[in-house]
């Protein structure tokens, strides 16, 4: 599929409200994030194999795009890549403090400082910082990440979840230079990937038809069991 239809910011996060409602889709939020995470994990796989790019750092922000790639970290860790953590302001809503759990039972570790040698160490990195909720600039504890996802995107192979963080989500990089090496959209791509370069997948299998007509966007054709789809 060549060109595939964008989702605003606004309607990205009602359609959102819509499949967790229980006249709408009937979701639920860790549904979701299960089925996003494994995408973004799908499509490391694919593009970024543990053969060649073992050492995995999972860059976390605050919101659910942090929790997309907290689930992402458990799957790469099943997948057999060595996977750390970097999550400066761990959340203790429950949802979050299961990913953790997880995680700690599978022996991945979860730092929230030294980010610089996070980065230095890592063969690739996944970037769960902002997601469609955010709103520039940049405020404090993500300056530092945000920066060395700027620095290091010319270097090693970066995978945004949903948004490249930093991007103005509707706009694109306005104020940044940071280009990862690939973005994951879930649901649909967020208007900024038009501005995006890179290998572009969509993921995220939790709409149908019926959805997909009212809110405008497009299901691409998923293969079998594949979690993500290349659209570009
Ligand atoms: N249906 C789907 O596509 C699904 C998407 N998922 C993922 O959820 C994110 C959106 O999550 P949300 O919690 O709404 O917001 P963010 O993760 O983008 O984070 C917002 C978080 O960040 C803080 N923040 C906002 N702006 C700034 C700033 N300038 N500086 C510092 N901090 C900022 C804000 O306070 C919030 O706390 C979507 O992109 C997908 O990745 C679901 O997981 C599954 C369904
Ligand atoms: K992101």
């Amino acid at each position: 599929m060549s060109v595939i239809r964008t989702i605003g910011s606004k309607a990205a996060s009602a359609l959102d409200r819509e499949l967790m409602s229980p006249e709408g889709g009937g979701f639920s939020i860790d549904q979701l994030m299960e089925l996003a995470g494994l995408a973004v994990a799908n499509a490391v796989y694919k593009e970024y194999p543990p053969s060649k790019y073992p050492k995995v750092l999972c860059a976390v922000g605050v919101g659910n795009n942090g929790g997309d790639a907290l689930v992402c970290a458990r799957h790469l860790t099943l997948f057999g890549y060595k996977v750390r953590v970097y999550y400066p302001l761990r959340s203790k809503k429950p949802l979050f403090t299961g990913l953790q759990t997880q995680l700690a039972r599978f022996g991945v570790p979860i730092v929230e400082t030294d980010v610089q040698k996070e980065f230095q160490q890592a063969d690739q990195i996944v970037d769960g910082i902002f997601g469609f909720s955010f709103v520039p600039p940049v405020r404090e504890p993500f300056l530092e990440v945000i920066g060395l996802l700027n620095e290091y995107c010319k270097k090693i192979p970066i995978t945004s979840v949903d948004i490249p963080s930093g991007w103005d989500v509707d706009e694109g990089p306005v104020s940044s230079n940071f280009e990862p090496s690939s973005l994951v959209s879930l649901t649909a791509p967020k208007p900024c990937s038009k501005l995006f370069k890179g290998t572009h997948f969509v993921g995220g299998r939790f709409v149908n038809k019926e959805l997909a007509d009212k809110w405008d966007i497009d299901i691409p054709k998923y293969e079998g069991v594949d979690q993500v789809v290349k659209v570009q």
